[in-house]
C-alpha cells in the first residue's frame, strides 16, 4: 500500500484538500526516482519492530513517551534497542519507547520549553513544521491538542525515524512528508507554521520567508527559530565555506535584521521572544550518534567561538503574523 494513502484520505475531507492537486504526483515521483540507497534496508528494519499488545499509555505533554519498561519482554526490548540503533544518527529527540530512552544528540525539549509559553494555544489548530527532523516537535504540538499536524523534511533517514516512533504512537493526526519547503504549493491553510533551524540552510532567505507566509491562513502565526549574530539592523554574517563545521550555512542575521526581513515580507506583530546561546548540555555526543557534536565544533581554547573563529551558535525565536 502507498504509505501516504492515509494522509491523502485524511486531507480529502479537511481544509487541506486542495493539496491533492499536486501532492500525490510529487510523492509518486519521490518514490519512483529519489529513494535513498539504504531505503529498502530501513524499511526491513521498520517491519521488524516488535509490536506491543493492547493500548499503551502515551504522554506527549511534557515529553514524548509511550508505554513503560516491562511492556516488552527482555528479548523483545533488546531487539527494539538494536533495531532503533540501525537508524543512527538520532539527532532530534529524546524519545521514551516502552522504557527505551533514545538519548538523541539534541535535547529538542529545551527548544520547546523556550517557545511554549509564547505561542498561541495550539488546540484545534492546523499546524505545519517545516524542517521537522525526526518529528520530535510534531508530537509535542499534538500534545498541545493541535487538530492536525504535518511535518515536512527532505532527509529520508528522519522519515524513517519518525515512522519508527509512529509504529508505537499510533496517532493518525500526525504526519511527516519527505518534502523540501520549495516543493510546497501556496496552501494558505495552516493556523501555525513552525520553521526552526532551517533559515540558515536556505540560500535565499527572503524567498524562504515568502514560502512560509504562503502556507499560513490570513492572520496565522509564524514561529521561526534561527541562528543569529550580535549587531544592528544592517548586520548579517555570511560565513565562509563552513560554520561550526557545517557546509550549508548561508545567512546569520542579527535579531534586528531578522525582524526587518520579516516586516519587509509583510509579516506583522513581529517580536523576538527568546535568545539563547546553545549550551553543551543541549547538543552533545550520546550513544545514539556516532558523529561529532557541538563540543567538536567550538574552538577548544575559547568556547565563545566556533572552530572557524565565528561567534558560537546563538539562536533566537521570532513570532509574527501573516
Ligand atoms: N529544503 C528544505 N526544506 C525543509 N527542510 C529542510 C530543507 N533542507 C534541509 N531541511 C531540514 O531542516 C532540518 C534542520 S535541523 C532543525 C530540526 C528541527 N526543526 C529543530 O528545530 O530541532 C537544524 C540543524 O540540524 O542545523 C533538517 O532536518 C534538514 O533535513
Amino acid at each position: 500500500m502507498n504509505q501516504f494513502n492515509l494522509f491523502y484520505q485524511k486531507i480529502a475531507t479537511n481544509r487541506l484538500s486542495h493539496w491533492l492537486n499536486t501532492l500525490p504526483a510529487q510523492l509518486t515521483d519521490w518514490h519512483d526516482n529519489n529513494l535513498h540507497g539504504e531505503y529498502k534496508h530501513w524499511q526491513k528494519t521498520l517491519d521488524a519492530l516488535p509490536s506491543v499488545a493492547g493500548e499503551a499509555k502515551t504522554n506527549l505533554t511534557d515529553k514524548v513517551e509511550v508505554g513503560e519498561l516491562g511492556d516488552l519482554n527482555q528479548g523483545e526490548f533488546k531487539r527494539l534497542e538494536n533495531l532503533m540503533k540501525k537508524f543512527k544518527p538520532w539527532r532530534k529527540g529524546p524519545y521514551h519507547i516502552h522504557g527505551l530512552h533514545i538519548d538523541t544528540e539534541w535535547r529538542s525539549d529545551f527548544k520547546w520549553d523556550r517557545l511554549a509559553e509564547h505561542i498561541s494555544d495550539l488546540s484545534g489548530r492546523y499546524v505545519l513544521d517545516i524542517g521537522c527532523g525526526s518529528g520530535y516537535h510534531l508530537w509535542r504540538m499534538r500534545g498541545c491538542d493541535a487538530k492536525f499536524v504535518v511535518g515536512i523534511d527532505p532527509t529520508q533517514l528522519f522519515l524513517m525515524q519518525f515512522n519508527a516512533i509512529k509504529h508505537f504512537i499510533n496517532d493518525d493526526q500526525v504526519h511527516l512528508l519527505p518534502l523540501g519547503v520549495e516543493q510546497l504549493p501556496e496552501l494558505k491553510a495552516f493556523d501555525t507554521v513552525f520553521a526552526m533551524g532551517v533559515l540558515y540552510h536556505r540560500r535565499s532567505p527572503i524567498d524562504f520567508l515568502y514560502q512560509l507566509k504562503a502556507q499560513l491562513v490570513k492572520g496565522g502565526e509564524l514561529v521561526l527559530e534561527t541562528l543569529i549574530v550580535d549587531g544592528d539592523e544592517n548586520t548579517v554574517l555570511v560565513p565562509g565555506e563552513r560554520y561550526a563545521k557545517m557546509r550549508n550555512v548561508w545567512f546569520l542575521p542579527s535579531e534586528k535584521a531578522m525582524c526587518a526581513w520579516l516586516e519587509r515580507c509583510g509579516f506583522t506583530n513581529v517580536r523576538v521572544v527568546n535568545t539563547d546561546i546553545t549550551a553543551l548540555d543541549e547538543q552533545r555526543k550520546t550513544q545514539w550518534i556516532d558523529t561529532e557534536s557541538l563540543q567538536d565544533f567550538l574552538d577548544p581554547e575559547d568556547n565563545t567561538k566556533t572552530i572557524e573563529g565565528y561567534p558560537a551558535p546563538k539562536r533566537a525565536i521570532f513570532i509574527a503574523n501573516a
